[in-house]
């Protein structure tokens, strides 16, 4: 019975915040032994011990699987938010799932147990996914000194993240391609105008976000322009749409690999096959694009450390080598597309279901923007308050991460109960933002809750909306991923009225949350609706 689950994909409970948690609870026949301890260092305070947490009934052998059981079950893996507004309705705001014997699970739902998470995470907080993909790399040591950012845990971890992080954080690297990004906007934006044209009413417009994000993710990764939306690179053998099929092959082998039976460490399954073909075929355009650059490098004279791409930034750091870099580029190229697509999608739903929302920032976009062939420059963007609260509000609503998990790394106390160090600890990002306890309507997209002159305005706790996750294990690449989304946004606005054709979009959980319908987006050009 628990082999079938595992086939099925019923484990991917635990695993299915990937890419971005450790998921795999290290603590089985442990646990047990460290409640006694837990129970006993914690006598003298109230809180009450781990096995009294209220949680789902687990039955010998095979956990609270039996609840993830299609049709039988009240669970289901492919919506895990539904699952978790369940488990609060149901047992409160904090939740014990042993979802197979001695592998537990403990959901937190309150600002203040969310904060514990964080503050308990240990020097190396740490996740445990994209496990073949760890094997893949350290199988090919001529190409990766290691598993790169996404798997790796402790010490080799920190080393990558920190070299990496000086140069993706520092607002100036980020700023620099804020020209070349607006070019290649305000190409997508043109292009709209011929799909539009050649798409019928239902026309799913996901294929052509995620065709400007790889253009985007491309240029700050390779120093390079793809010509992702042009008619020879939408034929089906291009190379962006070969990039955009291997990135997805990947990281849809992600949780299957990570969770179930791992054959794959012995023998090469159908699977592991899969995601080895496609990441041979991004490495090896990696690799070119790199080693071309770092040609181009040795040839030209060295200029500052301001006007340096990041590519060339990481190249020539005296602390990273070649193989460094064409890891941290794979997995740009892996965390980068989805993540911004499917966010930018939601953002455009609720624009588009919302046309008061829509009209302001209408408006902020013309005074930004006074024609619509203005730049987006640093300057605009500085200026752009309702843009970065329609993102903000799309984050509340919509985020694209299920929740964050940490392995706590110190015992703690989470409402009033004690948790072991060791245990796997998880966030519930969209339940926890969809709180009428902390939002006022909360199902409704209100930007203005986040403008603080605005009378909607309302102070909640930092630890509620977190997209990027918190701490040292956040994502690297928030900055870049905000600045080509609040553009992409505030230039899309500026041309077009949007309007939608589906039903209400809601997200399905896979590697990360997806919405769970086409994108059917009508545009109408603003200078002929005026
Ligand atoms: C909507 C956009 C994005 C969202 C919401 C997002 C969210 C996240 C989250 C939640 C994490 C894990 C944080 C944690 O565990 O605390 C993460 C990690 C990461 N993200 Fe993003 N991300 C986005 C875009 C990007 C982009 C554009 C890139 C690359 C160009 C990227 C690269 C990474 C990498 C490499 C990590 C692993 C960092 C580490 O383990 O040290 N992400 N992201």
């Amino acid at each position: 019975m628990i082999m079938q689950l595992f086939r099925r994909g019923a484990l991917r409970c635990y695993h299915v915040y990937n890419p971005y948690v450790r998921m795999t609870c290290p603590i089985s026949d442990d646990v047990t032994a460290r409640e006694s301890d837990i129970s006993r260092s914690h006598a003298a305070t109230d809180a009450r011990p781990f096995n009294e947490i209220p949680g789902p009934k687990s039955l010998p052998l095979i956990g609270t699987l039996w609840n993830y059981v299609p049709v039988f079950g009240k669970y289901n893996f492919e919506r895990l938010h539904h699952n978790g507004k369940k488990k609060l309705q149901e047992y409160g705001p904090l939740v014990r799932e042993e979802i197979v014997p001695g592998v537990f699970l403990v959901w937190v739902f309150t600002p203040s147990d969310i904060e514990n998470v964080f503050r308990n995470e240990g020097r190396y907080p740490e996740r445990r996914s994209h496990l073949a993909l760890q094997k893949y790399r350290s199988d090919h040591p001529n190409i990766y000194n290691s598993g790169g950012l996404l798997p790796t845990n402790g010490p080799e971890w920190w080393r990558l993240r920190s070299e990496f992080q000086q140069v993706l954080s520092r607002p100036q690297s980020v700023k620099l391609y804020l020209p070349q990004i607006d070019q290649v906007i305000q190409e997508f934006i043109d292009h709209i105008n011929t799909w539009t044209q050649s798409a019928g009413k239902y026309q799913d417009f996901s294929d052509e976000l995620s065709r400007l994000y790889l253009e985007l993710i491309c240029l700050v990764t390779f120093d390079v322009q793809l010509g992702s939306l042009s008619d020879s690179e939408r034929q089906k053998g291009s190379l962006s749409s070969q990039l955009l099929e291997a990135s997805l092959t990947t990281n849809s082998s992600i949780l299957a690999t990570d969770n179930g039976p791992q054959l794959w460490r012995w023998v090469e399954t159908r699977l592991y096959r899969k995601l080895k073909k496609s990441q041979k075929f991004m490495e090896q355009i990696a690799v070119d694009f790199i080693s071309k650059k770092k040609e181009s490098l040795t040839q030209s004279a060295s200029t500052g450390s301001d006007t340096k791409s990041l590519l060339e930034l990481y190249l020539s750091s005296e602390e990273l080598d070649i193989k460094d870099v064409t890891g941290m580029a794979m997995d740009m190229l892996l965390a980068g597309i989805d993540t911004t697509t499917y966010t930018t999608s939601f953002a455009l739903y609720h624009l588009a279901v919302n046309p008061e929302a829509q009209n302001k920032l209408y408006e902020e976009s013309c005074r930004l923007l006074v024609k619509p062939s203005c730049a987006i420059t640093t300057s605009v963007l500085a200026k752009a308050q309702y843009t970065k609260a329609v993102l903000k509000e799309t984050f509340r609503m919509n985020p694209i991460s299920v929740g964050i998990g940490r392995i706590l790394a110190e015992d703690t106390i989470f409402s009033g109960y004690c948790v072991p160090k060791g245990t796997v600890v998880v966030t519930q990002n969209q339940v926890s933002c969809r709180q009428a306890e902390y939002f006022t309507d909360p199902d409704k997209f209100v930007p203005e809750r986040w403008i603080k002159s605005h009378p909607l305005y309302k102070q909640v706790s930092p630890y509620l909306v977190l997209p990027f996750g918190h701490g040292p294990r956040s994502c690297i690449a928030r900055r870049l991923a905000e600045q080509n989304m609040h553009s992409v946004i505030l230039k899309l606005i500026r041309h077009y009225e949007i309007g939608w054709n589906g039903g209400v979009l809601d997200c399905r959980s896979y590697l990360i949350n997806k919405p769970d319908k086409p994108l059917y987006l009508t545009f109408k050009e603003r200078s002929k609706v005026c």
